[in-house]
């Protein structure tokens, strides 16, 4: 089968626009996976990704060419020779857009319209779709748009491709971690392995007398790299049992360099004739390890296979989750890095400003004049502040001074503590509420036998009932705080009892106190 140029053409699917954000275009994706001859059918995809201006697109090309001729009639179950596929020498390189320079090309992730259909082995008929993505760490893209694309490609591909540059470096495997992890919580699969098939594609391997280019010497160098060994860093450990536990298969594969050509000269067009018969030779062998009817991996989410009309939910799904802010924040380096460091020595401050705190006025100490406490309050902030500032932290002054303000507001919030928790070991103001009720009984019951004595029985009445009403508080209050039951009903009481000495004895008092000269003066 041929590429029908009318038809055939890289759709974008993810769209990255300006303002950071990932929109997904459904109507296009609809137009593809809702197809009567497709929706029905479980989906093999196939992603390409990794940093940008490394040769995704390019070669993704290639496998669109493999695709149009293995799989341009259906009921082919045999991988095509790389005279079939490859086609003629001079003809330049179509598909999905590459180009040569140093800027980036694909922005979001596209899809190719033409959707391959084949049949397994098992004789299940399944669809496959092919996927470009957005390379990582452009200038123009933030670290959470290249976890983005990359986990979104991830969790939607059954085959994921990790595009390298010459070697599996230590820093690829970290982002792949960041990356994966990214994903994982994304569609929360903790416990099972959430992805299926990575492929590290290890482009201009420079080293086959170490490790031969292919499949072999690519499974030699990436043994190497996961290898998790006894006296190995914990930290190093702790990336490669991670990226193990997230895929079900992990393979490698080294391609040579495709010729100064294709790398440097700008009038390159992709035509055969201007690439290394080695990396020709590689490149069959890549597209049938990836693509041939036998290796075809069909698409899986939560053990289920997945159909292309289920498909369009997933990716509405997870967009959603990638555009919600319940993900934590994907972090550089430094930023990371920074963050915890000053975590750290918040932590620490605070620690210093509590145990000063607590040889001061905590659990063991007795009640402090809260006058004492605050100038106690004021010496361990600024000791506090002290440690905060001394402890070495990397990032911008500004980050500092961020958490600085974070630390002065949490200390506030820690003294609030330690004055509520003083103020309950003043005997005197906890004894406020039986000490008014008791006192409020016993003068409602001297007022009640006063108007008892004298025949304003209705009146001596209402303060007998309000005497049983100030005793059965009381007995509910004793009860609540001996039995440690309805706390929130005995806090009701005590505030019920301050705002009452407030509210109405206080002023009674004090308009007391205050005709009390005027008395003595009259008398005398
Ligand atoms: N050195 C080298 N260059 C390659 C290889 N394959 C392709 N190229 C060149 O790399 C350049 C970029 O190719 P693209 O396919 O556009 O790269 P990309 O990774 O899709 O780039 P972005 O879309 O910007 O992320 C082109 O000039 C290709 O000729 C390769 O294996 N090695
Ligand atoms: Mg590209």
């Amino acid at each position: 089968m041929t590429r029908d140029p009318e038809d055939d053409e890289a759709v974008p699917i993810i769209l990255f626009q300006a303002d950071h954000r990932f929109d997904l275009d459904r109507a296009a994706l609809q137009k593809i996976l809702l197809k009567d001859e497709i929706k029905d059918r479980h989906v093999v995809v196939l992603s390409v990704a990794g940093a940008f201006r490394k040769g995704k697109s390019f070669i993704l090309d290639f496998f669109l060419r493999y695709m149009y001729c293995a799989y341009g009639d259906q009921t082919s179950s045999t991988s095509p020779s790389a005279a079939q596929w490859m086609g003629p020498t001079d003809k330049p390189l179509e598909g999905f857009s590459w180009r040569g320079g140093s800027e980036r090309d694909t922005a979001g992730i596209l899809v190719w319209s033409k959707v391959f259909l084949s049949r397994l082995k098992s004789g299940e008929e399944v669809a496959i779709l092919i996927l470009d993505t957005q390379g990582t760490f452009d200038s123009e893209s933030t670290m959470r748009d290249s976890a983005t694309v990359f986990a979104l490609s991830t969790m939607i591909s059954s085959i994921q491709v990790y595009n390298l540059s010459q070697n599996i470096q230590e820093d690829d495997l970290q982002h792949l971690q960041l990356f994966t992890e990214y994903g994982r919580i994304a569609t929360e699969q903790a416990g099972t392995t959430p992805f299926q098939r990575l492929v590290f594609l290890v482009r201009d391997w420079s080293y086959p007398y170490e490790a031969d280019y292919g499949e072999k010497g690519g499974q030699k160098i990436l043994q190497k790299r996961l290898r998790v060994i006894a006296n190995q860093h914990p930290e190093l450990q702790s990336i490669r049992r991670h990226i193990k536990s997230c895929f079900s298969d992990i393979s490698c594969f080294l391609m040579p360099h495709p010729g100064l050509k294709v790398a440097t000269n700008p009038r390159f067009d992709g035509r055969l004739a201007d690439i290394e018969d080695d990396f020709k030779t590689q490149l069959h062998r890549l597209a049938g390890m990836l693509l041939s009817p036998e290796n075809l991996i069909v698409k899986e989410i939560g053990g289920q296979k997945v159909k292309a009309k289920d498909l369009l939910q997933y990716f509405d799904t997870y967009l959603a989750v990638y555009s919600g802010d319940e993900l934590p924040e994907p972090k550089t380096l430094l930023a990371a890095t920074a963050e915890a460091n000053h975590l750290a020595a918040l932590a620490a401050a605070k620690d210093c400003y509590s145990s000063t705190m607590e040889d001061f006025c905590g659990g063991s100490k007795p009640f402090v004049n809260p006058s004492l406490l605050d100038a106690e309050h004021l010496r361990a902030k600024v000791e506090a502040i002290k440690e905060f500032q001394g402890k070495r932290k990397m990032g911008s002054e500004y980050l500092s001074e961020t958490y600085q303000v974070q630390l002065e507001t949490e200390l506030e919030e820690m003294l609030q503590q330690f004055k509520r928790f003083n103020s309950s070991k003043n005997f005197f103001k906890s004894a406020t509420t039986p000490a008014l009720f008791f006192g409020m009984s016993i003068v409602c019951y001297v007022l009640s036998s006063l108007f008892g004595l004298i025949g304003l029985y209705p009146i001596a009445n209402f303060f007998n009932l309000a005497m049983i009403l100030c005793l059965l508080t009381l007995a509910t209050w004793t009860y609540i705080k001996y039995s440690g039951e309805m706390p929130e009903l005995g806090e009701n009481i005590d505030a019920m009892s301050i705002s009452l000495l407030d509210g109405a004895f206080k002023p009674i008092f004090q308009a007391a106190l205050s005709q009390l000269p005027r008395q003595l003066t009259q008398i005398n």
